[in-house]
């Protein structure tokens, strides 16, 4: 992490189509036949999913559907009751809320577990390329929210993960932030190149972010769609009608 992200300037479309295809690319997590069950009751089932390196996935779904819990086992946080998950590495995770240690400072927050190998000059580059130079020695109470998540993004990033899970990461922000945002992890995942999948209950957030949209339903993957084959307009609407709305 040694460059600076121009947020002014976002990533240009052909430069973020041209990181396709993906197919060639090592796997950042493969996973075969999972299954996932409280209980008696079934959550995820006989569930298969490749991601390579450099590709977005979004996980779209009604609620209740499974997607926390898929992410979870990608993460290693819970184990699944069957089937195989194979990923080089640790993969990181960022949630909804940011998860920051109060009594440590920013860059602190951004090295954690990692001191020796990230220590503070890392993670002050990290800090920078989400555009917080400067902000190191700030204490997680006087960010402000979309500030504290690209704090999540680039403690995440810093640890150059080969698959980034990101759990609906800008679902509490206002609009005009979740925007910036979506530049910013466009821009960022062009750059490192993780695989990534991303738990977000926003259609519109999944077709600006996505090279692949997959619509999970009652713990399977029901469907897949790759936004760069469709209009946005008709893909929204049909989106919509996998999750149950009628799209006005
Ligand atoms: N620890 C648990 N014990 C029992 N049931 C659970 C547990 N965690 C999740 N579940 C159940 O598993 C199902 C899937 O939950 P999950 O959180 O994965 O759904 P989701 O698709 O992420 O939902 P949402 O979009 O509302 O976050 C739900 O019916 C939930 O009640």
């Amino acid at each position: 992490m040694n460059q600076l992200v121009d947020l002014a300037r976002p990533i240009t479309q052909e430069k973020w189509a041209s990181r396709a295809p993906f197919e060639q690319a090592p796997l950042a997590v493969s996973v075969s036949g999972l299954e996932r069950r409280y209980g008696s009751r079934v959550v995820i089932e006989a569930l298969d999913l490749d991601i390579h390196e450099g590709e977005f996935v979004a996980l779209l779904g009604e609620s209740g559907c499974g997607k926390t819990t898929l992410l979870r086992a990608l993460a290693g946080l819970d184990a699944p009751d069957d089937g195989q998950i194979d990923a080089p590495g640790r993969p990181a995770v960022v949630f909804q809320e940011h998860r920051l240690l109060p009594w440590a400072p920013v860059w602190a927050n951004v090295a954690l577990g990692h001191e020796n190998s990230v220590g503070r000059a890392g993670a002050t580059r990290a800090l920078a390329e989400v555009g917080l130079a400067g902000r190191e020695d700030d204490w997680p109470r006087n960010l402000s929210g979309g500030q504290a998540q690209r704090v999540a993004l680039a403690r995440a990033l810093v640890r150059e993960p080969k698959l980034l899970l990101l759990d609906e990461p800008f679902a509490a922000l206002d609009a005009l932030t979740r925007i910036k945002m979506h530049a910013l992890v466009r821009e960022l995942v062009a750059r490192h190149r993780p695989g990534v999948l991303i738990v977000t209950h926003d259609v519109d957030e999944a077709i600006v972010l996505a090279d692949r949209i997959l619509v999970m339903r009652a713990g399977q993957i029901a469907a897949s769609y790759r936004p760069a084959d469709h209009g946005q307009g008709e893909l929204r609407r049909q989106l919509l009608e996998e999750l149950g709305v009628t799209a006005h």
